[in-house]
């Protein structure tokens, strides 16, 4: 499947406003049926999110969400991982405050792909805002949250500073976001969002995906 080059990634990144993550599925193994419900339902990206798995079972997962993603016309993303990003064909690398800096990853994962960085505060925001190599950013989380566990919650100011702030680049809010708490996000100033549990443990994954949607975008 030839890839996207790195001015369609950037144009369908800011086009985005739902960002799905979610783990291999291994306990279940329904991971090429979930994919297609989420992208069915309006998901615009997906990451693949499964701490600690080896790359060969990661790699496999990632052929599945790729062969989603492309006849959904959706992104790719690869969590942590530049040469997991790169062999895999990814649109999308997401790094987090402790990841590779964006200059070695970038050198590893190649221009034709877009970097994200997660951030907690407002300086690192700020920052993300405007870091060379750095596509988008996320803030949160939002809600303290049993997927990630022991994260501080800054709340839904970092979410309306950083809307204060107009960032030219796209910008998501994460972390504890499901369809009942959406409207004080999108209120907040979010425009864009990124789940897990309210997909992920959905029992239609597909509705669920499609109520956030209509919502969010
Ligand atoms: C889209 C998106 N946003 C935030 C994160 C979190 O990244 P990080 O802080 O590096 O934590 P881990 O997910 O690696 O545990 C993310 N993965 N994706
Ligand atoms: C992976 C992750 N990163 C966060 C951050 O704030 O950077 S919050 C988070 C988990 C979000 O999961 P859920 O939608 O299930 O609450
Ligand atoms: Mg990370």
């Amino acid at each position: 499947m030839p890839g996207l080059d790195a001015t369609e990634i950037r144009q369908r990144l800011n086009d985005a406003h739902l960002y799905l993550c979610t783990d291999a599925r291994h306990d279940r193994g329904d991971l090429a049926e979930f994919v297609d419900a989420a992208l069915a339902g309006g998901v615009d990206i997906i990451q693949l999110r499964d701490k600690g798995i080896e790359a060969k079972p990661e790699l496999a997962a990632l052929e599945i969400l790729a062969e989603a993603c492309h006849r959904h016309g959706a992104l790719l993303a690869v969590n942590d991982r530049a040469d997991i990003a790169r062999i895999a064909g990814a649109d999308v690398l997401h790094l987090g405050q402790d990841d590779l800096p964006v200059t070695f990853a970038r050198a590893v994962a190649g221009e034709d792909i877009a970097i994200g960085r997660s951030t907690h505060d407002t300086d690192q925001a700020s920052a993300a805002a405007v870091e060379d190599g750095v596509d988008y950013f996320c803030t949160g989380p939002c809600w303290p949250t049993p997927t990630k566990l022991g994260r501080p919650a800054p709340g839904l100011e970092l979410v309306r500073a950083t809307a204060s702030a107009k960032p030219e680049r796209p910008w998501f809010a994460i972390g504890g976001i499901d369809e009942r708490r959406l409207p004080e996000v999108l209120a907040a100033g979010a425009t864009r969002i990124v789940v897990v549990r309210a997909i992920t443990e959905a029992e239609d994954p597909r509705a669920a995906a499609a109520a956030l949607k209509a919502a969010v975008a």
